[in-house]
C-alpha cells in the first residue's frame, strides 16, 4: 500500500493538553489518518519573526508521524487571516459582504503555499499518495508541480463552492480556479458545490467534461465529484452511550431539573448562523410562553480566529444577544440560554448530544457540519432526539429525515422548534433509523476510502467507473446515493 501524505493548515497536534481538537476538518483527518498511518504535514499553529522559522519539528504518535512548521507572523497575518479567512472563507460562504480583497494577502497566500511545497518536497517518496485539504492550500500542488513532482496529488475541499457569480467576484478567481487543475483528483463535499465548481471552470471558457466526472482543461485531466465527510458513526454512537454514566453527565441532569435540553454546537463564525438561531429561539419562547421554564437552550461556542475583525465582532454581538434575551426572559431560578465560550472534549459532547431534545444546528451555509452527524449517532434507540437543520448545511443531502429550516426564516424556525419539541417518539424513531442508516453507510472510513481509491486508482479505473454510473439515467440525488453503494461494498475497511 502506497504511503499517505497529508497536507492541511489545521492539524490537531498530539500535545496531550486534553483540549479539543479544533473544527471538523481535524477531527475526521485525525480519525482517517489514525486507521490507516501516514505522514501528516501542517502548521504548527506558531508564529514568530521573519528570520526565527526553525526545522520542522517531527513527531509519532501511534500510526500518524507529524511535520509541524512554524509559520512568521507577516505569514500568519497575511495568508491565514487575511486572504483564506477574509476573502476565500466569505466568499465561499456567499458573504461577498464581508469579503476583504487585497494584494498584499492575496500575494502572501500564493507565497506561504509556495513555502509549504518547499517544506513538503524533501518528504516526498516516489510512490506516494499526496492529499492536500482546505482552501487554505489550493495553489500547493501547482508548486509541486512547477517544482517536478509526478505523484498522484488529490484535493479535498471542506466548504461550499459557490455559484459563479458569486465565485468570479473575487479578483483572482482565474488562478485560483487553474491553480485546482493541477490536480489529479478534486473532492467537494456536496454533488452541488461539485456542479458549481464546474459551471465555475465553463462559464470561463475553461477547459470541458470528458463524462461525469472527468473534466479536461488545457493539458491536464483530473476527476471531480462528490465525497461527503462522514463521522465513525457506531464509535461516536458507543461514546454517547457510556458518557451516561460519567459524573459530568449526572451533574447536568441534575442541574437541568427535569427541563428539556437544547443544544448548539458551533465554533464562534458567522457562518454558522447563531444570532439567527437565537432571534429563533426567543421567537419561539414569546409565542410559546407555556415552554419558558420549560427549556433550556446550552450553546457551546468554542472562540474561533479570533484575529479577524469580522469574528471578533460577532463575538461581541452574539454575547450581548444572548444577554439581552436572558435579561429580558430569565426568572430568577431559570435562564433560557446557557451561553458557554469553551471547547469541550468528545465524550463530555457526546453525552450531552445524548441528553438533549432536540438540536439547532442552523448555518446559514456549511460545507457539511459533523456536528449534525454526531447529534444523531448520540441518540438512544428509544427515545431519540430531533435534529432540527439548515437546508443551507452539506449535512442536509443526506439527512433528509432531519427537521429541514431556512435559518433566515426566523418565525419558521421557531415554528420548526415547537413542532420538533412536540414531536410524537414513534415519528422521532423512524426519522432516526433512516439517518443512523446513512450514517453508517458513509461514515468517516467510506469517505476516505473512496477518495482514495479514485486517488490511487488512475485515470483508467476512474473511467470505467464513470462510464458504468453515467449510463443510468436517474435524478442528481439518486444516481449519487446508487454510486456510493455500488462502490463501498468492494472497499475494505481499514484496521
Ligand atoms: O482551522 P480553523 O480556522 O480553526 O477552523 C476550523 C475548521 O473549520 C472548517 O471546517 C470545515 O470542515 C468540516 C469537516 O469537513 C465541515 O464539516 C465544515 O462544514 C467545514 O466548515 C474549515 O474548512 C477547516 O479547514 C478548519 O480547520
Ligand atoms: O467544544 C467543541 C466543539 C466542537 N467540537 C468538534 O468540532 C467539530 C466541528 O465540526 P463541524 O464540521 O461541525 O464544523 P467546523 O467547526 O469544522 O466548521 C465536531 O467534530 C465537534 O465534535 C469539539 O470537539 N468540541
Amino acid at each position: 500500500m502506497a504511503r499517505l501524505v497529508v497536507v492541511s493548515n489545521r492539524v490537531p497536534i498530539p500535545d496531550k493538553s486534553g483540549t479539543a481538537p479544533a473544527g471538523g476538518l481535524a477531527v475526521a483527518l485525525q480519525t482517517a489518518l489514525e486507521a490507516r498511518g501516514g505522514l501528516w504535514l501542517g502548521w504548527s499553529g506558531r508564529s514568530c519573526a521573519d528570520d526565527a522559522v526553525g526545522p520542522l519539528q517531527r513527531l509519532k504518535e501511534g500510526n500518524i508521524e507529524y511535520a509541524l512548521t512554524d509559520l512568521t507572523e507577516r505569514d500568519v497575518e497575511e495568508y491565514y487571516q487575511g486572504f483564506a479567512n477574509r476573502v476565500l472563507w466569505p466568499i465561499c460562504h456567499y458573504r461577498l459582504d464581508l469579503a476583504e480583497y487585497g494584494r498584499r494577502e492575496m500575494a502572501g497566500y500564493f507565497r506561504v503555499n509556495r513555502f509549504f511545497a518547499n517544506r513538503l518536497l524533501p518528504l516526498i517518496e516516489p510512490d506516494d499518495l499526496i492529499w492536500i485539504h482546505d482552501y487554505h492550500l489550493i495553489p500547493l500542488a501547482a508548486e509541486l508541480r512547477r517544482q517536478g513532482v509526478t505523484n498522484r496529488i488529490g484535493f479535498f475541499l471542506h466548504i461550499p463552492w459557490p455559484a459563479p457569480d458569486v465565485f468570479h467576484a473575487m479578483p483572482v478567481h482565474e488562478e485560483i480556479l487553474t491553480s485546482l487543475t493541477a490536480y489529479d483528483v478534486l473532492g467537494f463535499q456536496t454533488e452541488h458545490d461539485c456542479e458549481n465548481f464546474a459551471d465555475c471552470l465553463f462559464r470561463r471558457g475553461l477547459g470541458k467534461r470528458l463524462d461525469t466526472f472527468r473534466f479536461v482543461v488545457g493539458e491536464r485531466a483530473f476527476t471531480a465529484r462528490s465525497y461527503p465527510i462522514g463521522i465513525e458513526t457506531d464509535d461516536f454512537a458507543a461514546l454517547a452511550k457510556r458518557a451516561a454514566e460519567t459524573a459530568l453527565h449526572k451533574r447536568m441532569l441534575q442541574s437541568l431539573d427535569g427541563k428539556q435540553l437544547i443544544i448548539g454546537v458551533d465554533r464562534l463564525d458567522y457562518s454558522k448562523g447563531i444570532t439567527q438561531r437565537i432571534d429563533a429561539l426567543e421567537s419561539f419562547l414569546n409565542r410559546h410562553p407555556d415552554s419558558q421554564r420549560k427549556v433550556t437552550l446550552l450553546q457551546i461556542t468554542p472562540k474561533s480566529r479570533s484575529e479577524v475583525p469580522e469574528y471578533e465582532a460577532m463575538q461581541r454581538a452574539v454575547a450581548e444577544q444572548a444577554g439581552r434575551v436572558n435579561g429580558a426572559l430569565g426568572t430568577v431560578d431559570w435562564v433560557p440560554i446557557r451561553y458557554i465560550n469553551r471547547s469541550l472534549r468528545r465524550p463530555a459532547l457526546a453525552g450531552l448530544y445524548r441528553m438533549a431534545k432536540l438540536a439547532l444546528v442552523t448555518p446559514l451555509r456549511d460545507g457539511m457540519n459533523l456536528v449534525a452527524k454526531e447529534f444523531v449517532a448520540a441518540q438512544s434507540e428509544e427515545d431519540p432526539g430531533v435534529l432540527l437543520l439548515s437546508r443551507f448545511a452539506g449535512a442536509a443531502q443526506e439527512l433528509k429525515e432531519a427537521v429541514l429550516v431556512n435559518p433566515y426564516d426566523v418565525e419558521g424556525t421557531a415554528d420548526a422548534m415547537a413542532r420538533s419539541l412536540a414531536m410524537p417518539v414513534e415519528e422521532r424513531r423512524e426519522r432516526w433509523k433512516a439517518m443512523m442508516k446513512t450514517l453508517r453507510a458513509n461514515d468517516v472510513f467510506t469517505w476516505c476510502n473512496t477518495f482514495l481509491d479514485d486517488l490511487a486508482g488512475g485515470p483508467a479505473a476512474q473511467k470505467a467507473r464513470a462510464a458504468s454510473v453515467s449510463t443510468s439515467v436517474r435524478p442528481a440525488e439518486t444516481r449519487v446515493q446508487t454510486q456510493r453503494k455500488a462502490t463501498s461494498v468492494s472497499f475494505a475497511r481499514w484496521s
